[in-house]
């Protein structure tokens, strides 16, 4: 699988910060990857997709040093979406970024048809964006940023200003653009119960340095350095450390549940061979 962005030795200092805000990160993402980043507020996520969407001044003397190189397009969403809405209606909204690029009416016509069917959005081209619920108008943003078929995409905490509803809207959305459509995806997030049930991988920022990079089954097994850290430690993950601590459970042979429908799974077979017994 060939790398679709890697960063080396990246750092980053706004003009009135004291400290490197982005201090020597090294990171390459492969394609075809769904990948996490948490970090507490501060830690510098924001920072760092700005870094990869080349929306930082590179050319910066004494601000910026390193390397960023990004294979292909990218598209990036925001966590408001309306504060990147400039279109009046939906088809608008997602034509802007094709028209730029040159593309023919019946072209851009297709284009939005088919990235409103993949957010689940289909008839509604002539709706305002601003008219919608939150997780309607994220799921816009989405489409806008995927109307021009990016090689990566970069989601700034998607869902932090959704009600339950609208965030299980994008996180589905997620799934669906990973197992369906083999997206390379980055998330910042802090919704851990969610990122542990679909990442591939996890990485950590704190003060700016990626801390932790490793596949999400070994991420979520360091409960230890996630609490250190003050990054929530999702239910399931910490019953499965409890289960395995008392003895309940074998961590060498069995693998970590990462949702309730998977923990219900191996409890029920664990009842069958008789490992566990219901009182
Ligand atoms: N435009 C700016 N000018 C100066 N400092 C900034 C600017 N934007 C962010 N910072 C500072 O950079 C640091 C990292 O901020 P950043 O927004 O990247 O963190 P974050 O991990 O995304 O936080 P959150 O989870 O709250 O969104 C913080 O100390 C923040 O105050």
């Amino acid at each position: 699988m060939s790398s679709v962005l890697s960063l080396s030795d990246v750092c980053w200092r706004y003009e009135d910060g004291a400290s490197w805000t982005l201090a020597g990160i090294d990171l390459s993402l492969t394609e075809g990857e769904v990948v996490g980043l948490v970090g507490l507020s501060g830690a510098g996520k924001t920072t760092l997709l700005l870094a990869m969407a080349g929306l930082i001044p590179a050319n910066y003397a004494g601000q910026f040093s390193g390397r960023c190189s990004v294979q292909g397009e990218l598209g990036i969403v925001f966590q408001d979406p309306e504060t990147q809405f400039i279109g009046l209606t939906v088809e608008e909204e997602i034509a802007f970024s094709l028209e730029n690029r040159g593309q023919d009416d019946r072209a851009i016509e297709r284009r939005i048809e088919d990235v409103l069917a993949l957010v689940g959005l289909s008839g509604f081209a002539s709706r305002s964006p601003f008219e919608l619920s939150g997780g309607e108008k994220q799921r816009v943003a989405i489409a806008s940023a995927l109307a021009h078929a990016p090689k990566l995409l970069l989601l700034d905490e998607p869902t932090s200003e959704l009600d339950p509803k609208g965030a299980r809207e994008v996180f589905s959305l997620i799934r669906r653009l990973k197992e369906e459509e083999r997206m390379t995806i980055l998330v910042a997030s802090h919704a851990t119960e969610e990122l542990a049930q679909f990442c591939d991988r996890m990485l950590l920022i704190a003060d700016g340095a990626i801390v932790m990079d490793m596949p999400a089954d070994a991420f979520f097994s360091q409960v230890a350095s996630l609490d250190a850290h003050g990054i929530h430690v999702p239910d399931m993950v910490r019953l499965y450390h409890a289960l395995c601590t008392e003895g309940v459970l074998d961590e060498k042979t069995t693998p970590c549940p990462r949702t309730v429908e998977d923990m219900l799974t191996l409890w029920q077979s664990l009842v069958r061979k008789g490992e566990v017994a219901i009182p």
